[in-house]
């Protein structure tokens, strides 16, 4: 097993692939929604983890480029919440492995009721992907960690994509757009060496600061709340320590009150509309707990893990950063990151079943 720091190298070569086989790997797609794309009127997206952390990432570009309206739900939502059916959504269901019992649900319920679906999945050959109205494949291959670091980047990026194939063919972008587009997925891509190289040294000069939290709180806004909600996970299922994802202003209502030394607080900043009150907030945990960093643009002090943003995709450069820490974390706690993700569960509960029958 390649150690895991070694597949969170792969994302970008990862991201590359989708964008060079794109128009091959969307051509199933296109056929597919051929009759439908005259009445298509929403985007709607189902899917657990780090699939449904991808989506929240980019939803917003989504919209911006399909000019659609995009909502995003957890398969249990979808199935027993929500039940006000828009039959010219396209209801788009990602998931990494193909197996999520819960999404397989939602796909099928789908599927029965004659509404237009996708399934987006690494694996053409598996139950979802034969489950569906047309299947995506992810390309990122089957990780072999299953706390996934390739997934979540790849399933933003294909995505993007998807959106941008939907926003071609409904003219709501041009091809020139779409080319300035790729043009920044591939900048940010670009940027994770040097994140990952900054991160690093970030990591060895505060850690004994990061290995003394007993929980971190991660923050964002847009594209970025979808990379803080997915950080926290990295650090739960790869640190091993207990986090929380919050959107930048919602984690301003309350949670601050429960601020204290051993929480550490790591606010994500793009430098742009919210650059203020995102540099207020790592102030204040830093001020006032001693226990908070900036990441990104426009640190507070030296302490803070600075980088520039090479595109207009945020959320497609800082996860590097924490999927780093996370993995720097594990190395010092001695982590066995090749134990499966939940060895015990089975006698309980069951996320993801192999089986041909649900
Ligand atoms: O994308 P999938 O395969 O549906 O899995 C969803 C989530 O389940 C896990 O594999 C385990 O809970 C997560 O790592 C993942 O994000």
């Amino acid at each position: 097993m390649l150690p895991l720091i070694q597949w969170i190298e792969r994302v970008p070569e990862k991201g590359r692939l989708l964008i060079a086989t794109r128009k091959e790997n969307l051509r199933p797609l296109a056929e597919y929604l051929a009759d439908r794309l005259d009445d298509l009127n929403e985007l709607v997206y189902v899917g657990s983890g780090s699939s449904y952390n991808s989506v929240m990432s980019v939803k917003g570009w989504i919209e911006r480029i399909t000019k659609l309206k995009v909502s995003v739900m957890t398969p249990n939502e979808y199935l027993y919440d929500r039940t006000v059916r828009n039959p010219n959504a396209l209801t788009i269901f990602p998931s990494q492995s193909g197996t999520s019992v819960t999404t397989r649900k939602a796909l099928q319920s789908a599927q029965r009721q004659g509404l237009p679906n996708v399934a987006v999945t690494q694996n053409p050959n598996q139950y979802m992907s034969q489950e569906c109205g047309v299947h995506v494949d992810m390309m990122c291959a089957d990780e072999e960690y299953k706390m996934r670091t390739v997934g979540y980047v790849s399933g933003m990026v294909v995505q993007l994509l998807i959106a941008m194939e939907i926003g071609l063919r409904r003219h709501t972008i041009t091809a020139e757009e779409e080319q300035k587009l790729i043009a920044q997925i591939e900048a940010a891509l670009t940027n994770w060496p040097q994140i990952e190289t900054q991160a690093m040294t970030w990591y060895k000069r505060n850690e004994t600061q990061l290995l003394n939290s007993a929980m971190f709180a991660v923050y964002g806004i847009d594209g970025l709340w979808g990379a803080a909600l997915e950080g926290a996970l990295k650090l739960i299922e790869i640190g091993k320590v207990m986090s929380i994802g919050y959107e930048l202003e919602e984690g301003m209502h309350g949670p601050t009150l429960g601020f204290h030394p051993q929480l550490c607080v790591l606010v994500m900043n793009d430098g742009g509309r919210e650059n203020d009150r995102a540099r207020g907030l790592a102030r204040f945990a830093k001020c006032e707990f001693g226990n908070g960093f900036l990441i990104g643009a426009n640190p507070i002090d030296e302490s803070d893990l600075a980088f520039t943003p090479q595109s207009c995709f945020p959320a497609l450069e800082f996860p590097c950063a924490i999927q780093v820490l996370s993995w720097c974390l594990a190395q010092a706690k001695g982590v066995d990151l090749t134990l499966p993700i939940a060895q015990n569960e089975k006698p309980y509960f069951q996320t993801h079943q192999y089986t041909e029958k649900l």
